[in-house]
């Protein structure tokens, strides 16, 4: 092992390093002190990856090996650019972003080092790796004569779609599974034909991101020296957002790392959101003799001991941030819901003052999208807003659309972040370079090897340039009257890799110009936000998801009160209970499903930075527990 060593003398470059951060309490500065393998559970708004950012720093500046890197890992795009763009604020943070060092998600390290060069050696042409495209395509094929009675059968499942669309390989032989329903008997002809399916698709080279961690499987079966190979390229491994990471993520990165290299992982067990995933009882974060950080930079006293009482590890989140507003339970009754939305924007203008509300977004979010239930009002977001989710239906066929990948910006860049937008524009390119039969693209099997046969062609200089032209304006380029000129921009951009000859009028036709594209798109945006005007403000707010809005900070959120089905709770009413310090049972003796309502609600609960509102039905919330709420500091509006 070949780490290197933080020292306290170090610390002394984070005034110049990171001038907006304050690391001079005891937990932060052992977390950065920390020179061995250790896990990290820190509550909401500690500033996890902004500490492991500046950890980063700190070790960049004595890094020596000029073969030997660091390797960070995330969950999300989001926690790697926030990693990388603090890195790249320094010259030797910057170093950190390129050989031999590795930033970036888990499934992309797995990808890199062990799926691609795999599927590769067997001669595996690989399209796309994408969930969504996955999930369309295997619904175009289940239409073929030769799958007819696989639609029967499927038809008679309670989940045939959720069958046919989720197929994904495990383990290096690439047994199949499905991760929606339950396979039939492998000796059926269902299964046969299911299994048909799968192979039709994969020798179309259209993955699920799961099945890149069965070929990574097999690379390590095929060459166990790979292994070594990997831990000695990385003697210190850190890994972000460590609650969100899957058994099967684990296990792989242990199989690497684990008593090797240095590994630290950070997260916050508490805001594990998929709890019913297989293996989760497996899962060893946070590993004991873990370090804490257990202040928040986010939000004051008065949200953090109600964020801290709907918390299941029963640990204590202690708030340090500047708000002051006492949390407000809005009650609503069954007829007037859809006035609760509204009724939130014009509180937030009521307590925020403008710079306040601007700070950062006002947002409201809800655990469930939408569903049944014969239970009153306030299941899911649709019961609140019903005009939520309209459009999204067509947003799902973007991945295959020219005008939907490249039109789509602010989608990608709120949902996502530049790297998928950069992502989203070459696999654009890539579907018209195929189109107009570029041969340049011959041999490419995925968009993001498109720079590199570029370069071998001999010209990437034009496909830069249009990536990033079309990055940065693609959605002004794809308004309706914009198009002609658009298709004709990308003509220009792409003429070194077009056929000889090919004429403008040709491929302006070809059909991957075809499409509604942004209709689509811009609709589910607009249906997911709400505007208000009070006391002569106004003020335009988002809707969403609470997984959706995960690691997020807001200036005010809204907590939607959802039904968890089976459970049969709603969480705001339950989580009610426990900040009123009148629930008769302690957190981690709920049934398992009335717990992950709870860390759902613990993780919407702390994303405010100044107000924090919940609402819930009347009818859930009864007068003893009103009057334990107000004495314990909280606001009651009826709506
Ligand atoms: N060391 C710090 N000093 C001062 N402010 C900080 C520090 N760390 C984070 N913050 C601020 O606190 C807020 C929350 O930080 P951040 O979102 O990074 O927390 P987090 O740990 O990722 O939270 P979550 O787990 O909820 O996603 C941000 O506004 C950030 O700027």
């Amino acid at each position: 092992m070949s780490a290197v060593n933080l020292e306290l003398v170090d610390l002394a470059d984070l005034t110049t390093l990171v001038k907006d951060l304050n690391f001079d309490d005891v937990e932060r500065r052992s977390a950065l002190l920390e020179n061995g393998s250790r896990d990290f559970n820190a509550v909401p708004g500690s500033g996890k990856t902004s500490l492991l950012a500046a950890k980063l720093l700190l070790l960049a500046k004595k890094w020596p090996h000029a073969r030997r890197g660091i390797c960070v890992l995330s969950h999300t795009n989001v926690a790697r650019d926030e990693i990388a763009r603090r890195l790249a604020g320094s010259s030797e943070g910057a170093q950190l972003l390129s050989y031999p060092h590795f930033v970036g998600t888990i499934h992309a390290f797995v990808n890199q080092f062990f799926s691609m060069p795999m599927l590769r050696s067997l001669g595996q042409k690989v399209d796309v790796i994408d969930d969504v495209v996955f999930a369309d395509r295997a619904k175009s094929l289940l239409q073929l004569g030769m799958f007819s009675g696989l639609r029967v059968y499927l038809e008679n499942q309670n989940n045939g779609d959720g069958i046919a669309t989720s197929l994904f390989y495990r383990t290096a032989d690439l047994q199949l599974q499905v991760e929606s329903g339950k396979l039939p008997g492998t000796h059926t002809a269902s299964y046969k034909s299911l299994m048909t399916l799968k192979k039709m698709l994969t020798k179309d080279g259209i993955f699920r991101h799961r099945d890149m961690f069965a070929y990574a499987d097999r690379a390590l079966n095929t060459c166990p020296h790979l292994v070594d190979v990997v831990h000695r390229r990385f003697p210190m491994v850190f890994i972000d957002e460590m609650q969100d990471t899957s058994w099967d993520q684990e296990s792989f990165l242990n199989r690497i790392f684990d008593r090797k290299s240095v590994m630290q992982r950070f997260g916050d067990v508490d805001q594990k959101i998929l709890s019913d995933e297989e293996n989760a009882d497996l899962l060893t974060f946070p590993r004991s003799g873990y370090g804490c950080i257990s202040t928040s930079k986010r939000f004051g006293p008065a949200i953090a001991s109600a964020v801290s009482s709907v918390r299941l590890s029963g640990n204590a989140v202690v708030g340090e941030g500047s708000g002051t507003h006492a949390p407000i339970l809005l009650l609503y009754s069954t007829a007037d819901i859809a006035k609760v939305v509204p009724h939130y924007g014009r509180l937030v203008i009521d307590r925020l003052t403008e710079e306040e509300a601007a700070a950062r977004e006002v947002k409201a979010m809800c655990t469930r999208k939408s569903g049944e239930g014969k239970v009153a009002v306030g299941r899911h977001l649709v019961d609140y807003w019903q005009a939520y989710g309209e459009g999204q239906q067509i947003a799902s066929m973007r991945s295959e659309s020219f005008w939907g990948l490249v039109g789509d910006a602010k989608r990608t860049l709120r949902e996502a972040s530049l790297n998928s937008r950069v992502a989203d524009v070459r696999r654009a390119l890539l579907l018209v370079l195929r189109a107009a039969a570029s041969p340049l693209v011959s041999g490419v099997r995925d968009a993001r090897a498109l720079p590199r046969a570029a370069r071998e062609f001999g010209a990437s200089g034009p496909i830069e340039g249009i990536t990033r032209h079309l990055a940065i304006s693609g959605e002004q380029l794809c308004g309706v009257g914009q198009r002609d000129s658009t298709i004709e921009l990308v003509y220009v951009g792409l003429q070194p890799y077009l056929p000889n000859g090919l004429e403008f009028d040709k491929f302006s036709a070809l059909s991957v110009f075809d499409g509604p594209g942004l209709q689509g798109t811009t609709n589910s945006a607009a249906s997911a936000r709400c505007q208000v005007s009070h006391l002569g403000r106004s003020l335009e707010f988002g809707l969403g998801t609470t997984a959706g809005m995960k690691g997020e900070t807001h200036s005010a959120s809204l907590v939607l009160e959802a039904y968890g089905g089976t459970s049969r709770k709603f969480d705001v009413a339950l989580g009610l209970e426990y900040i009123a310090g009148i629930a008769s049972k302690k957190l981690d003796m709920l049934p398992k499903t009335q717990q992950a309502q709870m860390r759902n609600l613990y993780v919407a609960m702390s994303r405010p930075a100044a107000l924090l509102c919940l609402a819930a039905n009347e009818e859930r919330v009864p007068p003893g527990l009103r009057t334990m709420l107000l004495s314990k500091g909280w606001h009651i509006e009826v709506v």
